[in-house]
């Protein structure tokens, strides 16, 4: 991750003077570089995950890049999202100290690549991605949403032409979405707008991590458009966008920040076979191919 001096930005100085956000997964990758960027344009953030040492370390070296008297600006707390106890502290803890919620950023989350999973596999990844996200929008909402609107963002995935190997992940995202989209509907008369983005292959050091090595996300390469893979600052950017005044009239939506990867072609390999029905099931009808 880049130093936090080096922060770019293509948004003016002090966008979010006054703003107050939590970013879930705000210590690392994607999470923290959407931090970086927040708090550099004068927001305050809220970073809650379970590793408290990871957030404690990122708060500081990002804090630490912050002229002394704007700082803090980057706060730790520490929460799973599988848990609706600790996702109300955090909106409490946030709401007691900074007095606001303005915006959420639901970008904790995760999964494995695993072609035939385990119940107890679903049920973390579907719990991690899907029912933390609800537990957080829900919390948001009755906190300070309600009553005062807001903006939310929720990171997704690639899941448009299936997600095979990730099956549990695909299934968790997509319902993310049409959770957004039923918000976006349900809360417009509070003044809450609610959106996705949908990375595509993101390099950064934790994610490539949990997959084996960057060897395999290089591995993706064939399948992106844009020929390289992205940095987390490439789906900030898209995050702090619809969070900001300039994204006031969109709710509902989704930005894909991918290189042209969802509508391109898709990872998995079909093996060649002979397994498949016969035309209207019947054997004679091949005739016709
Ligand atoms: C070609 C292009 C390519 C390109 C390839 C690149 C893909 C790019 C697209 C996506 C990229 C990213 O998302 S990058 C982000 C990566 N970062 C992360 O995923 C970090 C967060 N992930 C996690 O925390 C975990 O994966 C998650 C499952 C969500 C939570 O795990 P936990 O350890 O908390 O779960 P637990 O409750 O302890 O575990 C419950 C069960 O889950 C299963 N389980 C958990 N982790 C497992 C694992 N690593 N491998 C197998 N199985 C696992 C086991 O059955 C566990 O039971 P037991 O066996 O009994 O314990
Ligand atoms: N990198 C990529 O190519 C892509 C990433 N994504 C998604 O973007 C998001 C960020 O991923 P990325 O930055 O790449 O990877 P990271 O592994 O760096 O980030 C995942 C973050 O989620 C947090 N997290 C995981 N489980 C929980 C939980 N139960 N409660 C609270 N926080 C949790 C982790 O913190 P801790 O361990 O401290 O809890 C960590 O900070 C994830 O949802 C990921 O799946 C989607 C598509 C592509």
């Amino acid at each position: 991750m880049a130093a936090a001096s080096m922060i770019r930005s293509v948004f003016k100085k002090e966008l979010f003077s006054g703003k107050v956000a939590i970013v879930t997964g705000g210590a690392t990758g994607l999470g923290r570089a959407i931090t970086e960027e927040l708090s550099s344009l004068g927001c305050k953030v809220v970073i809650a995950s379970r590793r408290l040492e990871n957030l404690e370390k990122a708060a500081q070296e990002i804090n630490e890049a912050i002229p002394i008297s704007l700082r803090p600006r980057v706060f730790p707390y520490q929460c799973n999202i599988r848990n609706e106890e600790q996702v109300k502290s955090l909106m409490k803890y946030t709401i007691d100290t900074h007095g606001a919620l303005d915006y959420l950023v639901n970008n904790g989350g995760g999964q494995f690549a695993s072609p035939a999973i385990s119940a107890k596999g679903w049920l973390a990844v579907v719990e991690t991605n899907l029912t933390g996200t609800f537990y957080c929008c829900k919390h948001a909402y009755n906190e300070w949403m309600a009553g005062h609107g807001g903006a939310i963002v929720n990171i997704i995935a690639d899941m448009y032409k299936g997600f095979p190997n990730m099956a549990h992940t695909g299934a968790a995202r997509a319902g993310v979405q049409n959770l957004m989209m039923s918000l976006a509907l349900e809360w417009a008369d509070c003044g809450i707008r609610i959106n996705c983005v949908s990375p595509g292959i993101i390099y950064s050091e934790t994610a490539a991590k949990n997959y084996g090595g960057r060897h395999v996300f290089d591995e993706g390469l064939h399948i992106i458009p844009a020929k390289r893979l992205g940095i987390p600052e490439e789906v900030s950017g898209a995050v702090c966008f619809l969070l900001s005044p300039a994204a006031s009239y969109i709710t509902g939506t989704t930005i894909k920040v991918d290189g042209g990867q969802s509508f391109y072609r898709s990872p998995f390999t079909i093996p060649e076979h002979n397994s498949f029905p016969p035309p209207l099931e019947d054997p004679e009808l091949n005739s016709k191919l």
